[in-house]
């Protein structure tokens, strides 16, 4: 039997042309049924749930007033884009949402005209709104419309610096640009910073209570809306604001706040700024995250993300756990540590829980720090942490460390400053896609001269990783890990300072050597024991550093063997093409070495369970086997296949 709930109006609406004859009234009970088909197609997939309930009547209301895809519709982030998806033609696909082969959890250019830009890393959408505001004045392309460009943002994500430079850069230009700013008071987490603070300021300035007000009057002083004079509409404008504001200051013209679960508040001043907009204007809009499904309510993140779930009780589905989280098991590492080392302190931007984090800010609040969605911002104050003879430990995940990457490379490694960096989600992450895979952080940080690199390959190596990292203070150092769970290894009771640059026989073998570094240490241990049935014995290598590399090692595996394969969960230019110049340096090509690495193909990899996005790379234990077999010229065509 099915819970789907009822949705008459909303049966009727493939696309947003198909709002256009609504009333008021039936675009608000349009926005009710659009959150009951939000959390019914939710509670079948799973994904991020909150953020899309909080702007189900922003949604409505934005396709009702504007013309999508000639008027451009920006999320930020975009994890709040499921009824949006909906009402642009992708109901009969949101159970495929996530998954391989399906839609994307994002916002995505290939996937819809209604989606005129991707996103998933957080506070783009304000350059990217005003950059085609630019392109439309200066007559772009017509295929990519004439229409208004609207960035609908968080008040987590506006706090971010990219946010900043791009309403500097909006007030300098003063082109017509609209941005919603969507302000639940809530990130991931309960948000941090004098930002917040601010907004809430502005809230308990205006309370919206009043607005309502003068919203409804001025709907029934505008009949038709359209047709009233400037002067009106530049009264309710006014009527709205607040003065003074930060954005005011910035040159956007400031409205708000407003109620953004009131449709008769929200089309009444969408109209109006349609109407009359001449600059930038932002709306600030006070949403609740999870509205209106009491069990994303009433969670401590508002529902932000959730596995499948029963519709009725909101009782999560989720599997059981074999084996602790790696990053379970880190921030209980750094915990035991920080209890013995009163100069070790915590850095997060925005993802406390996300990076295990959670337990050093319960026991060590004084020392933990979250600097809201400011990864450049993290890494910097990380950096003059060090300096001032702290052991900062700076918890970013792989694909957010890219946006402090000039931080890393001109306030840390250039200085030689002793920040630890415990990258989360290494690799390829499932369901969030390309746009969250820790693909690059081994070739990005292994260039870096003075930059230790090491990768985990199990939960146990994780341990004595966190413990080198606390011993090791000669400069920065970094240690990568894979979302989710650990492979199940015995524990130890303490972590081990590892020697720098050393790496670890796992078995002896001959013919090939096997040069594994991170997680897929399971994989090649599988294909190993395939091998082994056909007589094959590889010599296999935790070669836990990639920088400095076991030199010594390596340089003797390879005259040693027939064939050596590097095998990592990154991009090229990494490990492995390190090894292939410490090789090349030293002739060992010359002496016949059949060398390959095992790397990511040079694509992005959509959504799908790690062990499928694994396989689209080529990279889970029957390639293995398969990449030993051909290397050494015994190729099986049908262990290929598999
Ligand atoms: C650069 C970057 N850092 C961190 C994240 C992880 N992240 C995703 S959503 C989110 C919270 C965003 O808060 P807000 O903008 O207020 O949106 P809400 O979820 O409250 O609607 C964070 C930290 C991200 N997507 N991008
Ligand atoms: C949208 C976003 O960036 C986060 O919500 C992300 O999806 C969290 O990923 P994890 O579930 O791996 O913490
Ligand atoms: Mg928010």
């Amino acid at each position: 039997m099915s819970d789907r709930p009822q949705t008459p109006l909303l049966d009727r609406v493939n696309t947003p042309a198909d709002m256009k004859g609504m009333s008021d009234a039936e675009l608000a009970q349009l926005a009710h049924e659009l959150r009951l088909e939000t959390v019914f197609s939710v509670s079948e997939t799973g994904g991020h749930l909150g953020a899309g309930l909080g702007v189900v009547e922003m949604t409505v209301a934005i396709h009702a007033v504007f013309d999508a895809p000639k008027d451009r519709l920006i999320w930020d982030v975009s994890h709040q884009c499921y009824p949006h998806k909906i009402i642009t033609g992708r109901r009969d696909r949101m159970r495929t949402i996530r998954q391989k082969d399906g839609l994307s959890g994002f916002t995505k250019r290939s996937e819809s005209p209604y989606d005129p830009f991707g996103a998933a890393h957080s506070s783009t959408s304000i350059s990217a709104a005003l950059g085609m505001a630019v392109a439309r004045d200066l007559g772009g392309a017509p295929e990519h419309g004439l229409g208004d460009c609207i960035a609908v943002i968080g008040d987590g994500s506006i706090s971010a610096g990219m946010a900043f430079e791009a309403m500097n850069n909006a007030g300098h230009l003063k082109k017509r640009m609209i941005v919603i700013l969507n302000d639940n008071d809530m990130s991931i987490a309960p948000p941090t910073g004098a930002m917040s603070s601010y907004l809430s300021r502005l809230y308990a300035g205006a309370p919206f209570q009043e607005f309502k007000a003068a919203a409804k009057g001025a709907v029934s002083l505008l009949p038709p809306p359209f047709q009233e004079g400037a002067r009106r509409a530049k009264e309710l404008l006014k009527s709205a604001t607040v003065g003074g504001t930060l954005f005011e200051e910035l040159g956007f013209s400031y409205v708000g706040p407003i109620d953004g679960h009131d449709m008769d508040q929200l089309l009444a001043v969408l109209r109006t700024v349609k109407l009359r907009a001449d600059g930038p204007v932002l709306i600030h809009a006070i949403t609740k995250k999870g509205k209106g499904y009491a069990p994303a309510e009433n969670a401590a993140d508002g529902g932000h993300a959730t596995a499948k779930f029963d519709f009725v009780t909101g009782k999560q589905k989720k599997a059981p756990s074999n084996a602790p989280s790696y990053t379970s098991v880190f921030g209980k590492a750094l915990v035991e540590h920080a209890a013995e080392d009163s100069k070790i302190v915590a850095v997060s931007a925005a993802m406390p829980d996300g990076t295990g984090l959670g337990l050093m800010a319960e026991r060590y609040p004084s020392r933990t720090f979250d600097v809201g969605i400011a990864e450049q911002h993290a890494v910097t104050f990380a950096a003059g942490l060090a300096a001032g003879g702290m052991k900062p430990f700076c918890a970013i995940y792989s694909t957010f460390l890219q946006r402090g990457y000039d931080q890393i490379v001109h306030d840390v490694a250039l200085q030689g400053l002793p920040v630890r960096f415990p990258i989360d989600r290494a690799g390829l992450v499932g369901a969030d896609g390309a746009t969250h895979a820790g693909s690059f952080d081994i070739a990005f940080m292994t260039n870096l001269p003075g930059m230790v690199v090491m990768a985990a390959a199990d939960e146990a190596e994780l341990v004595h990783m966190v413990a080198t990292a606390v011993a090791y203070d000669d400069g920065p150092i970094a240690f990568r890990y894979p979302r989710g769970e650990g492979v199940g290894v015995e524990m130890p009771e303490k972590g081990e300072v590892l020697e720098i640059g050393k790496s670890r026989l796992i078995q002896e073998g001959n013919r090939v050597a096997l040069l594994s570094f991170g997680t897929r240490l399971s994989e090649v241990m599988t294909a190993a024991e395939n091998l082994a049935a056909k007589g094959i014995t590889p010599t296999i290598i935790d070669a836990r550093f990639a920088k400095p590399l076991d030199e010594d090692a390596i340089l003797n595996l390879a005259r040693n063997h027939e064939a050596l394969i590097t095998i990592e969960e990154g991009a090229v230019g990494g490990f492995g093409s390190h090894v292939a110049q410490l090789l090349a340096d030293n002739a060992v090509f010359d002496a016949g070495l059949k060398y390959r690495s095992m790397v990511f193909p040079d694509i992005f990899i959509d959504q799908a369970s790690p062990a499928d996005m694994y396989a689209a790379a080529a990279m889970n234990a029957p390639q293995i086997e398969a990449k030993v077999l051909e290397t050494l010229g015994i190729a099986d065509i049908a262990t290929r296949r598999a």
